[in-house]
């Protein structure tokens, strides 16, 4: 098989692995492929960073995405060509309800589509709604590392600053369409925001693929806007979310 586009790799390079952990930030990929056997660097081409890793004797990709959609898509698309079936996203996050604490671990079950990507791939009245055995997993990996977690409904917005109703910006203005949205996200219950699950879910659904989304809350928007957790034990516990949810989700897959 010829090599994809973007990653430059082709079928065999990934040891016939079906399972990809896909961070946003290209420097998390090394950080979650070190905690698993074998590590072994693919490729680092733009904002994907392509590792092999093992677990329990079983090949599973990591792949960062970049930060959005339209790179999201493509990570997606060319791992599926791949052989991928099944994406666990793990990022980071500003939640907007305030009983949820810095530090604690989003699992998002659906999101609102505040992006554009994903309606490339179906129209806007589809839902961008997670796998059920995936976020399954994810739920059942919080409960056995004993992490406070919270599941529910994601914001997913292609821009950081004007979607997610960020004030504290050079020009200090939201247009209008945006204006008030953070408050109606609240009042309708979505937990957080962040800015690949409305794509990834959607494309996944669409293309029958499977996929769930982790995140650790940086910073709780009802306090302030700026974090000043640490980032690393943030990503630390989400990691750990993602590798136990990995690891589950292959022995069921083994299992069927
Ligand atoms: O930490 P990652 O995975 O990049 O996720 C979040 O952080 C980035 C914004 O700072 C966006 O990509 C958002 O989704
Ligand atoms: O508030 C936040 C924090 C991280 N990532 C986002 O997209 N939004």
């Amino acid at each position: 098989m010829e090599k994809v586009f973007h990653l430059g790799l082709s079928k065999a390079d990934l040891n016939g692995a079906t399972l990809a952990i896909v961070p946003g930030d290209p420097k998390r990929s090394e950080r979650i492929a070190s905690q698993l056997d074998n590590p072994k660097c693919l490729a680092q081409t733009r904002e994907f960073h392509v590792y092999l890793g093992d677990i329990k004797g079983q090949s599973i990709v990591i792949c960062s995405t970049g930060i959005g959609g339209p790179s999201t898509s493509i990570a997606v698309e060319e791992l599926a060509q791949l052989g991928v079936n099944t994406f666990l996203r793990i990022g980071t996050t500003g939640a907007i309800q305030p009983h949820i604490n810095e530090g604690d671990i989003l699992v998002s079950t659906a999101s609102v589509r505040l992006d554009g990507a994903s309606q490339h791939f179906a129209p806007l009245a589809y839902p961008a709604v997670s796998d059920f055995h995936c976020t399954a997993a994810m739920v059942e990996a919080c409960d056995q590392l004993g992490v406070t977690y919270h599941t529910g409904i994601t914001a997913s917005s292609d821009t950081f600053y004007p979607g997610q109703e960020r004030y504290d910006t050079f020009s200090g203005y939201v247009p209008k369409a945006f204006q008030g949205s953070c408050e109606e996200w609240q009042k309708l219950n979505v937990m957080n925001y962040e800015m690949e699950s409305a794509t990834l879910f959607t494309m996944c659904a669409a293309l029958g693929l499977k996929a769930a989304c982790v995140a650790g809350v940086l910073v709780n928007r009802t306090r302030q806007e700026i974090p000043n957790v640490d980032h690393q034990l943030v990503e630390k516990n989400a990691v750990s979310v993602v590798i136990k949810a990995a690891e589950l989700v292959l022995e069921k897959t083994k299992q069927a």
